[in-house]
């Protein structure tokens, strides 16, 4: 059994993180229930932090809070002296409702309306991530309009091929993301925001996917945009004062992954920038980083109540739970693999191999196929681990479930920190017809 964090198994034989006993933690908010190992948030933010501090290179780790949006955890980071990444108007709500430092808010995103960024004009950002030409222009009218200047990186495609999941590669060329830097693309935005007046150009930035365990394609990627970069500064007297390599540092879900650990991905980064800016004798940009999964992902379990069964003789044993892809979509959507246990009885003897299915509508409503586990039965409770990212973050009211809600613990106490949705919550925007039941009369 791998045990991330501080889980442990505690004396009255019952899985326990941040010193919580999770059979407690189910008495007290019930299930489906995300919990949060917040000592290992912090620890997974200090060790980003530390290697550049070791290395003496100014930096900005900005939390991906896609990865995990709520208040209480924009209030963690900004505690751990992290930035903050938003794509949307929603997350930049949600930050600054955590009265979030505006200076260290990033704000991502391939199609921002000019709502949003007007919202992030009037909150006076640190930085727009400019993602593509409309978005280039469109920020420049409202800058002039405004007489206001902004801070901005370009996000640029260096061309490179991740080894992860399809659909979360994002720095190959063929991709809705960025500039391409091969085309000339990314060439001409720089001449644009240069031409400007009121888009002060940072950088660049460039993300190349997500759950990734090697190094070579930061390395790859950082290389090819510094090598632009020199090419620039030759031609438009352009030096950046920033490089912004992205997240998409991968965790351990299952055996079958082998990441490195925060300090390995940052020094990698860090040599390479080193190594190539004094070979190209091009001044050292900060560095900037945007992990996501890699600071909440492996802090994150869900617990749920075992439910029905249905044995498919000499073919499956399906048991259920009281979720399933409406608290945790990435299964069914990526076919992503969990590690899971039976928190009340974790050591007793694995006597079965059964399929944990959710309770949705659906028959990909699947959370972990073939996994041993000791017979469970009706009221034992499910651990399921690695669920801190995209988790919550994509949860959703498939079939008018309400979304679980979500506690930190630390030092043995725990927080509830956002609340089980009711099913109140879920009919709030509704509008009845009232008396007439058609629209034609
Ligand atoms: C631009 C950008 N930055 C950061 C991230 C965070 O990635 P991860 O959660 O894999 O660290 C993503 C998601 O892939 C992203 O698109
Ligand atoms: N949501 C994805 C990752 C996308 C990363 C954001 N660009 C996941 O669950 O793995």
């Amino acid at each position: 059994m791998y045990l991330h964090g501080t889980a442990s198994i505690n004396d009255d034989g019952h899985l326990e993180i941040g010193g919580c006993d999770t059979v407690e933690l189910v008495k007290e908010y019930g299930t489906p229930l995300y919990i949060y190992d917040v000592e290992l948030i912090r620890a997974r933010a200090r060790a980003f932090k530390e290697m550049f501090e070791k290395y003496e290179v100014k930096s900005q780790v900005a939390y991906a809070s896609k990865a995990f949006s709520s208040i209480a955890m924009y209030q963690l980071a900004q505690e751990e002296g992290l930035s903050l990444d938003v794509v949307s108007g929603g997350e930049l709500y949600t930050a600054m409702a955590a009265k979030f430092p505006v200076e260290k808010i990033h704000f991502h995103g391939n199609n921002k309306s000019e709502e949003e960024l007007e919202m992030a004009l009037d909150y006076k950002i640190g930085c727009i991530v400019v993602d593509n030409f409309h978005e280039l222009h469109m920020l420049h009218h409202l800058c002039r309009q405004r007489k206001q200047n902004v801070n901005i990186l370009l996000r640029v495609t260096p061309g490179i091929e991740a080894h992860t999941h399809d659909y979360i590669l994002t720095g190959q060329e063929d991709s809705k993301f960025g500039f391409d830097l091969k085309n000339g693309q990314a060439e001409t935005a720089l001449a644009i925001s240069l031409d400007s007046g009121y888009l002060n150009l940072l950088g660049i930035h460039c993300h190349i996917g997500s759950q990734i365990f090697e190094t070579a394609g930061f390395v790859m990627a950082a290389k090819k945009v510094l090598e632009k970069l020199n090419e620039w500064k030759d031609e438009y007297g352009f030096i950046p004062e920033v490089l912004n390599l992205g997240g998409g540092f991968g965790i351990r879900y299952t055996e079958e992954d082998k990441p490195l650990s925060p300090e390995q991905y940052v020094e990698e980064m860090i040599i390479e920038v080193r190594k190539e800016t004094e070979l190209l004798s091009f001044p050292m940009p900060e560095i900037w980083i945007e992990p996501g999964r890699s600071i909440v992902g492996d802090a994150g379990t869900t617990l749920y109540t075992v439910g029905s069964r249905k044995e498919v003789q000499n073919v499956r044993k399906y048991v259920a739970v009281d979720g399933g892809m409406s608290d945790n979509i990435r299964p069914a959507l990526y076919d992503a693999k969990y590690e899971a246990v039976l928190a009340n009885r974790p050591f007793d003897k694995q006597d079965e191999v059964v399929s944990i299915a959710g309770k949705c509508c659906e028959s990909g409503d699947m959370l972990i196929w073939d996994l041993p586990v000791p017979a469970p039965d009706k009221d034992d409770i499910l651990a399921v681990f690695c669920t801190g990212a995209y988790g919550y973050a994509m949860a959703n009211n498939y079939n008018r479930i309400p979304r679980p809600p979500i506690v930190f613990v630390e030092n043995g106490k725990s927080v509830l920190v956002v609340k089980r949705e009711t099913y109140e919550d879920l009919i709030r925007l509704d509008v009845p017809l009232g008396k007439r039941s058609t629209f034609n009369i």
